[in-house]
């Protein structure tokens, strides 16, 4: 497939029948007649001045995240549909954008070696265009000529004249190097943490509590290259037809695939989700199959000494926005069961009623408000509930392939103020726990200090929980899953999914049951 721009790029190349000269008749373009370089040596003066909309959309894109702080995932679908980009170009526009943003580490590390001044004393716009040239030139199979004509024409387009030679002149230097060449030269040493740094473009903190991460839940510290690499991969979109709700048949004859661990799941390859049946009805979800496993898992727990009498009560205290709640309530529904799904940002609330729309009414409530306070709504004991799930503010260093902006984003700052969070929505969670209910902490990171260190404080601040083995629990709903892929020797109870293992986001989940009235309580430093 000729990548957008290319086609026109090559066009204009060739109009004149073969190299540019000068007014003194001197070859302007040395590219075309067999020299090393694909790209067109023209002006930028003579080049097309309208940027083609696929990488105009990219541009759009990086320049909303950097300037407002935006999502790439909701800006994209709202610039594709503006320009009407059909689907290649819908394609190219994505890779453009997620490779750029998640490339950004390595390509401002090389962009640094042909700018003549630090990288932050360029304007923000002319340093977007550059990470899309270096994209395009190192990490697509876009000719260089057609990488760098659209680039400056792009600049010339939105940004002005003035710094499309800048942009030119940089562009060809890199250029000059093929990616291999510009690792070799920049990470002499491949094996450091800061070669690491720029080679997968995270940010060296983020590699450290990696690697952390990878040998606290007992991975080999080796295993940081294949998560950094699956960090960088594009994610096949996970889809979940909701239990008693939606119906897989329709998705895979639209041409997914059976998702080989969760049940009702699918992968689909085909780019607009949209289009999938059951999609727009709210009955097919797109979510991440790790996400799918920690809701069926605390579905699937076994409670303590319930009489079943009365129906469950379960409450996901953050639900925002809401696609572990929508498979919850659905769950729910088919047991009978209600859930009350509570956030405390009132625009994510609303996507949470949106996300709950498919699943009957009678099923699902919906809270407003700081799951900290929480128990002030109980009345007496029928306020307690029977499952509980905390998937708590965090990190999200599990979810980095999913986010391409957020590695360069988060900082280590962030650690304490949400694990002080955690806690207290934890501690919350335990209060309106009824004896015998199961509670799942759920975090989207794998580092330790959001995992394995909050399920063990946990249990010394609460003696009357236990922890129920999550592992177990997973592959009860997901038999392919191999235990010795998701319990490390020395947090056995806990459950950690891997990107490149799983293929997942890296989802956290333990599993604490609180012991019925007059239970005796044990040790938790020898039970976890
Ligand atoms: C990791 S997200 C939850 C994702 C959600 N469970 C899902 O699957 O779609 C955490 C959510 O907690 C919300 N939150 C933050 N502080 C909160 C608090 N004090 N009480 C309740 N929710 C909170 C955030 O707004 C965010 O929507």
């Amino acid at each position: 497939m000729t990548p957008p721009g290319q086609q026109d790029a090559g066009r204009s190349f060739s109009r004149r029948g073969g190299p540019r000269r000068d007014s003194q008749g001197r070859t302007r373009n040395r590219g075309q007649s067999g020299g090393p370089r694909q790209y067109s040596a023209s002006v930028p003066r003579e080049r097309r001045r309208t940027a083609d909309p696929a990488r105009l959309t990219a541009y759009e894109v990086l320049r909303a995240v950097s300037q407002d702080d935006a999502y790439a995932n909701l800006v994209l679908p709202q610039r594709i549909a503006h320009h009407h980009l059909d689907q290649r170009d819908a394609g190219f526009a994505t890779e453009l954008t997620y490779g750029a943003l998640r490339g950004q580490g390595l390509y401002d590390a090389i962009l640094a070696e042909c700018v003549d001044r630090p990288l932050g004393q360029l304007d923000a716009p002319v340093l977007d265009a550059l990470r899309l040239g270096a994209h395009q030139l190192l990490g697509m199979r876009v000719k260089a000529h057609a990488a760098l004509d659209s680039t400056v024409a792009l600049v010339r387009d939105q940004i002005g004249a003035g710094p499309s030679g800048l942009v030119n002149a940089v562009l060809r230097k890199v250029a000059a190097q093929d990616r291999d060449e510009w690792l070799d030269r920049l990470t002499p040493d491949p094996t450091s943490e800061s070669a690491q740094s720029i080679r997968h473009s995270h940010p060296q903190w983020i590699v450290r509590a990696l690697r952390q991460s990878l040998v606290t839940h007992g991975r080999p510290a080796q295993e940081i290259t294949d998560l950094l690499e699956a960090d960088n991969a594009a994610p096949v979109l996970n889809l979940v037809a909701l239990p008693g709700l939606g119906d897989l048949d329709p998705v895979l004859a639209h041409g997914a695939e059976a998702g080989p661990l969760a049940p009702g799941s699918a992968l689909f390859r085909g780019g607009d989700a949209g289009r999938i049946p059951g999609v727009r009805e709210g009955t097919v979800r797109v979510q991440d199959v790790g996400s799918q496993l920690t809701a069926r898992a605390l579905a699937a727990a076994p409670l303590d000494q319930r009489d079943g009498s009365e129906p469950e009560r379960w409450l996901d205290l953050c639900a925002g926005p809401g696609g572990k709640a929508a498979l919850l309530a659905a769950l729910a529904a088919e047991r009978g069961a209600h859930l009350l799904a509570n956030e405390v940002a009132a625009h994510r609330s609303r996507l949470v009623e949106q996300a709950l729309t498919a699943v009957p009414q009678q099923s699902w409530s919906l809270r407003t408000g700081d799951g900290r306070t929480i128990g002030e709504d109980r009345r007496g004991p029928s306020g307690d509930f029977h499952r509980i799930l905390v998937d708590a503010p965090c990190t999200g260093l599990g979810a980095l392939r999913r986010r391409p902006e957020s590695r360069w984003r988060r900082q280590p700052s962030d650690l304490a103020p949400l694990t002080d969070l955690q806690r207290e929505l934890l501690d919350s969670a335990v209060g309106v726990l009824a004896p015998g209910g199961v509670l799942a902490y759920v975090a989207c990171s794998p580092h330790p200090a959001e995992t394995v260190v909050q399920v063990q404080d946990l249990l010394r601040r609460h003696p009357q929980l236990e922890l129920l083995d999550a592992p177990d629990a997973m592959i009860s709903v997901a038999p392919g899953l191999e235990r010795s892929t998701v319990a490390g020797p020395e947090h056995p109870g806990t459950a950690q999914l891997w990107p490149h293992l799983h293929a997942t986001d890296a989802m956290f989940l333990a599993l604490f049951r609180a012991r019925p009235s007059g239970a005796a309580a044990i040790d938790p430093d020898q039970e976890s």
